[in-house]
């Protein structure tokens, strides 16, 4: 029993090992996209981090069927094993009952009680083991589901995308099998209220996009209102320099207009048409975010870089191309294997402004009409901050731009400057004009020249 212990570890831990580690690499891939939603949405990798997961999927149900066979098959073993010992052991209590030395009785209750005790006890605990873990995962999933707020046109939209094209991909196809009927019908007919444009991108690279009384409280917090009829328009190809104290609703501003959220009352529009009549898929492919703290997933510089774009669409050139406009191919082809070097999780890898570059890079490749900027805080050295502050400045030009600034210079070259306070635009006008209405961004620019700086 102890040589076939032995056997039976030796032979099961590898395949424990590789079960247990598809299942930690699948639950990672899941929190990487997670914590990196939002840019996964800006650039419609929804796809390809399903596909990553799918492949997640498949190879633990892979491993988890060996396992499956290497259970059974050990189990069975030591099933045999243990009926041919009870074999044995009647084997030998027979000749000892048939000796006088034992009686009858005395050895068929022995045999009887030993081994169904051994077994009720057994299966006791590995049922209440079972049962406990059980209760405690489906109360865990309750108390998730029961808190979620589920983003109709988000999560509808990208399942009747996936349903309604033909998958080759094992991996996708994964998301499409569940003939499950009630979400579906419901969202073909949400989905059936949008028109799909497929020249939005035309139409976004010549047209105004206006915040029209936008009003917007958060879905947590519906009864503070953060945005009180907000007016503003940016001017196709122009950047617009959003200042403000902190708290103002800057970032909500970023976020109405990348569709992270709706407005609650009012409408954001592009060439008049309300901007909620196109697919959510449809409006990410226009907009590209560069945030202050660009997310970079676990794969290499140049995956990185050509992230949320369709594979045959690009070609190592355009990879490199936009590198070289973003001032990152020079540091790039230094790295041990140049675009192929893996940026660690989150690029941790790499530093803050090679990151920033690499991030500036998949926008220019993205190419997208609207480029919505949250300038970093964080202080890089000179270098390093030329080198973003060029890339930032090519990738801006001929983009309608809304950028949240934290530099001085920043908001002086911008085209207008929106003062947000109170959740309205409270002064708007170019860098001197509003110095010369000595109004609150002549205050701010005052007060805070050394913050900007
Ligand atoms: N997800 C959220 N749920 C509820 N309230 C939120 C949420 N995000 C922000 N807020 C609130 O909305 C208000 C405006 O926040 P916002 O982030 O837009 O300000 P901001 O002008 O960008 O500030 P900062 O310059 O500090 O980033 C704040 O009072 C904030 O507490």
């Amino acid at each position: 029993f102890c040589c076939f212990e032995a056997v039976y570890k030796r032979s099961t831990i590898p395949v424990f090992r590789a079960h247990g580690m598809a299942q930690a690499s699948m639950s990672d891939c899941v929190s990487e996209t997670f914590s990196a939603i939002r840019t996964v949405r800006s650039f419609s990798g929804e796809h390809r981090q399903m596909s990553m997961f799918g492949n997640q999927v498949l190879a633990y149900r892979r491993s988890g069927i060996r396992l499956g066979m290497f259970k059974s098959l050990n189990e069975s073993v030591t099933r045999v094993a243990v009926y041919i010992s009870l074999i044995a052991l009647y084997c030998l209590g027979g000749s000892k009952v048939k000796a006088g030395e034992i009686s009858v009785g005395t050895f068929a209750s022995f045999i009887g009680y030993t081994f169904t005790l051994t077994f009720a006890v057994q299966g006791l605990v590995n049922t209440s083991g079972d049962l406990r873990a059980t209760l405690a995962a489906v109360e865990r999933i309750n108390s998730i589901l029961s808190g979620v707020e589920v983003d109709e046109t988000l999560a509808y939209g990208l399942e009747r995308e996936i349903q309604g094209k033909e998958h080759t991909d094992e991996a996708i196809k994964l998301f499409s099998d569940n003939g499950h009927s009630g979400k579906s019908t419901r969202n073909v007919h949400y989905m059936s209220a949008l028109k799909s444009a497929n020249n939005l991108s035309n139409l976004v690279w010549s047209a105004d996009i206006c915040l029209e009384d936008v009003h917007f409280s958060y879905p947590l917090r519906p009864d503070v209102e953060i945005l009180r009829g907000l007016d503003l328009t940016l001017k196709c190809g122009t950047v617009t320099a959003l200042v403000g104290p902190s708290g103002a609703g800057k970032s909500t501003i970023v976020q109405l207009l990348s569709r992270f959220y709706e407005p609650t009352k009012g409408r954001i529009t592009v060439a008049g048409e309300d901007i909620r009549t196109f697919e959510k898929t449809e409006w990410a492919r226009v907009v590209s975010i560069v945030n202050q703290e660009p997310v970079l997933f676990s794969v290499s510089v140049g995956e990185n870089i050509a992230y949320g774009l369709p594979d045959e669409n690009v070609s190592k050139d355009d990879i490199i191309k936009a590198a070289k406009a973003a001032n990152a191919h020079e540091f790039i082809v230094s790295l041990p294997q140049g675009y192929d070097t893996l940026v660690g999780e989150r690029g941790g890898l790499l530093s803050g402004g090679q990151r920033q570059r690499i991030a500036i890079a998949r926008a220019l490749l993205k190419n997208a009409p609207i480029l919505i900027l949250d300038e970093a805080t964080s202080a890089l050295d000179a270098v390093s901050e030329r080198l973003v502050q060029d890339a930032l400045n090519h990738l801006m030009k001929g983009r309608t731009t809304m950028v949240i600034a934290h530099r001085l210079s920043t908001v002086q070259n911008a085209h207008q400057i929106a003062v947000v306070s109170d959740g309205r635009i409270a002064e708007l006008g170019s860098h001197l004009q509003l110095l010369a209405e000595k109004g609150r961004y002549a205050t701010l620019v005052g007060t805070q020249r050394l913050a900007f700086e």
